[in-house]
């Protein structure tokens, strides 16, 4: 009877046993499930928020704050889009991921400033004809945008090719016309034709200048740079006494305006092209620069209220520059002070420009009075 008794109790306790570790081991199972559980979700959130490994982490610094949306899942972004009105409005994260973020960017750019495009419009030339302060002063327009170096696509960089070119542009609004301006295009006698095959449409703008006193300007610069060169009379003729002017030399060539013009008229027609009086520039600039206004197809807003002439300069300067509240003139190197040349040479030489302007002003329908 005492034996069955105890192998009951022993029964008892080992049953006891039994239930204490099963539910021991649920306990502890439970425990796992929803404290590992939770651990996974935490994660997951965080994961959510952290932007995937980049090769090029340090472009990525660059993209500073935009980054920081862009790697967001498209959860965390539809939540971030339930937010305040400000960040509403920015774009939504896209899940093509950083790159699609980046076109949906220039997107925008591209909204507010343009594209860049070809120049549908360039300053040729001359030389030292005024071509800076025609930019300058044009570029005031709101409808221009211009290009403020002077590319040397047409003659210098032509085999960078038209995707060069096209990058170097400011970004215009499709109602805005691109501008740039190389002096040299004028007497490159590729450039005509290269121009042409980029656009039949592009329009012209020359500057011309008395080519006597061109010349001397041109030559003024050179001095300045290379003070050893030869006197301007040396350089200006074979012969003086038998007036034989050496056409060879650049600054007599540009100045023979109608040979270069001939060139440009076998690619343009003549109403493509818009020929500013250099000495017009100065004395009148508003009444030169609403014509160019009119050759581009522009409202006429640049008028006499934009200039002011500066004594000390001697020069018209713009009285509120694009981007400034502050009047500007052009820089040391636009109207220096010229070399002095002996009456004679001078004299000399507009004779032998003389025919040459002649047929110029006959071509081109204007009389730029330079006798
Ligand atoms: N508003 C104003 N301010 C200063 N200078 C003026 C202006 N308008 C025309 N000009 C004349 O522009 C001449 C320089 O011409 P470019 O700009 O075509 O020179 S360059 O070919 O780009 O080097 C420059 O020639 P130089 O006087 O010989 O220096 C000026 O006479």
């Amino acid at each position: 009877m005492a034996q069955r008794l105890l192998t009951s109790a022993n029964r008892v306790s080992a049953r006891f046993a039994f239930i204490f570790t099963l539910s021991l081991s649920c306990t502890y199972l439970c425990y796992n499930i929803i404290f590992y559980g939770g651990a996974v979700m935490t994660n997951q959130g965080y994961e959510g928020k952290r932007c995937p490994p980049s090769k090029n982490a340090g472009g990525k610094k660059l993209l500073g704050k935009l980054s920081d949306n862009n790697c967001a899942s498209p959860d965390v972004s539809r939540s971030a889009g339930q937010r305040g009105s400000n960040e509403q409005s920015r774009p939504p994260a896209s899940p093509g991921g950083h790159w699609a973020d980046m076109s949906l960017r220039n997107m925008s750019v591209a909204q507010k400033y343009g594209n860049k495009k070809l120049p549908n419009a360039l300053i040729v030339g001359v030389k030292k004809g005024g071509t800076r302060a025609v930019l300058e002063f044009i570029r005031i327009h709101p409808d221009v945008r211009a290009l403020g170096t002077e590319p040397h696509f047409f003659d210098r960089n032509y085999d960078r090719g038209l995707d060069w070119y096209r990058e170097l542009m400011p970004r215009t609004l499709d109602s805005q016309i691109t501008l740039e301006k190389t002096p040299s295009y004028f007497v490159t006698r590729e450039a005509p034709r290269r121009i042409a095959s980029m656009s039949h449409e592009t329009k012209l703008i020359v500057v011309v200048r008395n080519p006597v006193t061109r010349a001397i300007s041109d030559y003024t610069q050179t001095l300045s740079k290379k003070p050893d060169i030869p006197t301007f009379e040396e350089l200006a003729f074979k012969n003086r006494s038998l007036s034989l002017v050496d056409t060879s030399w650049n600054a007599i060539r540009i100045g023979m305006y109608i040979l270069h013009l001939e060139n440009w008229l076998q690619y343009f027609r003549p109403s493509q092209m818009h020929f500013v009086s250099g000495e017009r520039l100065i004395t009148d600039p508003a009444g030169e620069m609403g014509r160019v206004q009119d050759f581009l197809g522009l409202k006429r807003i640049i008028t006499d209220k934009h200039f002011y002439f500066n004594r000390t300069k001697g020069f018209p300067c713009l009285k509120k520059p694009e981007s400034s509240s502050q009047p500007r003139c052009l820089g040391k190197s636009k109207g220096r002070t010229h070399v002095q040349i002996d009456p004679e040479v001078i004299e000399q030489l507009q004779e032998f420009y003389r025919p040459f302007n002649i047929k110029f002003y006959e071509t081109v329908g204007q009389d730029f009075k330079w006798e």
